[in-house]
């Protein structure tokens, strides 16, 4: 649908342009108003993040202050040695501590930011709706909650953790390079030296490391990507299972729900199955990693600490030095299962986004909509018109020749037709909904219009928010909702309406349509489109709602679809709706 009468191709011209990358994903929240506070929050962690750089370096050097204590039997330096230690160590609690109180708040903040725009431009321009009508993206649910924390949590980790890395690493290369001196020997002859030779060996040790490791672990993007899928499909049956329970037990459905259970869980397990495969892998070279990098570093210092270069403590400093340095190249290595989920996270994220901006685009690439849609405009004009309006399917698909129709205020109208001929097409087109067809509708533009389908979505919450829906509860003084309740028959709730329920669990369905009755009455639109709105009701309530409608509000325009005759008495005019199909096989 076009609202502002901008043509379809247009928009998907400029949705084709649309490229969205990790960084465009990352960066709003880093120039948005709120930068400054994040950061400063981000300066703080990472200046909290150098101090501990700084304890490790000094916890190095402590190391062959002590050994060297140790091996000398020094009491005295011994004992300064352990109040350094302590001193060191308590330093170290406390901005360990400190560090990731701060990191924690910046992630909320920068998860509380992505989230509310991502709810924002999911709920703005009925993307939402298109993205469920179209298949645009699976789960919006889990990407709005779960991926956008994981996108901000990781973000910040990898990104904070391999700056620490660098700067760790920079460090301990220095004091390795200088306490571990150069390592000369004599090839056929040749007397070879190569200065800072630890140095160059924690760095080929790391790099082979990440190599095979890289190797193993490639296929843990597509996997983990998979899994957030999969577990969030089978969520959503759950959910389902859990709205719909009352209906699946009548049916006696449950064996059906659990074969399809089973089925949708089988997914998860064989998603599962390839997270084992390559996580055991993964383990072994890790496993296999770790260990050596225990005994490596002193294998590669013992030549020059048995020539007697360096004395004990030198020994373990270098070892820990070593360690350090290793540990800082490999933090590829370790950390590339976050590094898969996060791009995992990304891809879902900017699958989502792409959804959102060319959520024009299937439209626009409708054959339906190939002469421009059906147009709806904003008019100065009182009444509701419609113009050579034909209504079609996604495929092109003529579905009904709705034509001229005028609705003016006050007006009652009933539209009929067959089952499945277009009536609530010819509804959604005019909310706005469906640009699948041609011609054009005119809105009155100061009119205010409410659409009531069969089932109305009611929130879960206090009765006096279900009532005001979608207005703010506060919209409706109680005495305002009490006299709704009354004028449809829903005197046992009038006293009720602080009572907080899963109010479609509650009501039965007759019941849920009068309280939508109830809402028209409270909202007095200028335009209300009934669909089937009473079909759960008896006789003489359906009569009592709209006798009362038409009391209450006899201004609004009113336009009923209806399968029976018992409302002809309410409405003065009607529109057939024949569809097309069925009218050229007839
Ligand atoms: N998103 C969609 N994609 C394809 N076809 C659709 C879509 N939505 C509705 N239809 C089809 O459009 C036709 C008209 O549907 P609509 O709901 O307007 O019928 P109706 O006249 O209101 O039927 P009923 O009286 O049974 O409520 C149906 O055949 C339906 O299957």
């Amino acid at each position: 649908m076009n609202d502002t009468a901008a043509p379809l191709h247009t928009s998907a011209r400029s949705a084709d342009a649309s490229r969205v990358t990790a960084w465009s994903l990352i960066k709003p929240y880093w120039v948005s108003e709120e930068r400054w506070s994040a950061i400063g929050l981000l300066l703080l962690v990472i200046a909290l993040n150098m101090a501990i750089v700084y304890i490790n370096v000094r916890l190095n050097a402590w190391n062959r202050e002590f050994y060297d204590a140790l091996a000398a039997k020094n009491w005295n330096v011994f004992i300064h040695s352990m109040l350094e230690f302590s001193y060191l160590a308590f330093a170290y609690i406390f901005i360990v501590t400190t560090r990731i109180w701060f990191r924690q708040l910046l992630e909320i903040r920068w998860r509380t930011w992505l989230t509310t725009r991502f709810v924002e431009r999911w709920l703005s321009d009925h993307a939402f709706y298109r993205i469920e009508r179209d298949r645009l993206a699976d789960n919006p649910d889990q990407r709005i909650s779960d991926d956008l924390e994981s996108l901000a949590s990781t973000t910040l980790a990898l990104s904070l953790d391999l700056l620490s890395t660098v700067v760790t690493l920079f460090s301990f290369v220095f004091i390795l390079w200088h306490i571990a001196g150069a390592l000369t020997f004599t090839v056929s002859g040749t007397v070879v030296t190569i200065p800072g030779y630890m140095v160059w060996a924690a760095a080929l040790y790391a790099l082979a490391g990440s190599f095979v490791i890289q190797r193993f672990g490639k296929p843990l993007v597509a996997i983990n990507y998979q899994k957030q899928r999969v577990e969030a499909n089978f969520r959503f049956f759950l959910v389902r299972v859990r709205e719909n329970a009352e209906q699946i037990a009548l049916y006696g459905g449950a064996d059906a729900e659990r074969k399809q259970a089973r089925t949708i869980f089988q997914t998860i397990y064989d998603n599962w199955r390839g997270i084992m495969t390559y996580t055991k892998r993964l383990t072994i070279v890790n496993a296999v990693y770790g260990q050596l990098a225990n005994i490596f570093p002193f294998f590669v210092a013992a030549p020059r600490y048995f020539s007697g270069a360096y004395p004990i403590g030198t020994l373990f400093q270098i070892s820990d030095a070593f360690g350090t340095v290793s540990e800082s190249f490999s933090w590829f290595i370790n950390s590339f299962s976050t590094l898969a989920g996060w791009r995992a996270t990304v891809n879902r994220l900017r699958e989502f986004v792409r959804s959102i901006d060319e959520q024009h685009t299937r439209e626009a690439l409708s054959p339906a909509t190939e002469h421009g849609g059906i147009n709806r405009h904003l008019t100065d004009t009182q009444s509701l018109r419609t113009d050579r309006l034909v209504l079609a399917l996604p495929d092109g698909t003529v579905l009904a020749r709705v034509g001229e129709i005028g609705i003016d205020p006050g007006a009652r109208v009933l539209v009929r037709g067959a089952s499945g001929s277009g009536k609530s097409t010819l509804l959604r087109a005019l909310a706005g909904l469906w640009p699948f067809g041609d011609g054009s509708i005119d809105i009155p533009v100061s009119a205010k219009l409410l659409f009531v389908p069969q089932v109305s979505y009611i929130p879960i919450g206090p009765l006096h928010a279900a009532l005001a829906y979608p207005s703010q509860a506060t919209a409706f003084t109680d005495d305002a909702c009490r006299a709704a309740l009354r004028m449809v028959k829903l005197d046992d709730y009038v006293d009720r309406l602080d009572e907080d329920a899963h109010w479609t669990r509650r009501l039965s369905p007759g019941e849920q349509q009068r309280l939508a009755f109830a809402r028209v009455l409270l909202q007095k639109p200028d335009f209300v489109f009934l669909d089937e709105a009473t079909s759960a009701l008896d006789a003489p309530t359906e009569r009592h709602v709209y006798e009362a409608l038409l009391r209450e509000l006899p201004g609004t325009a009113i336009v009923s679809v209806a399968h029976r005759d018992s409302l002809d008495v309410y409405h003065r005019d009607t529109i057939l709706i024949t569809r097309e199909q069925v009218a050229a096989a007839a």
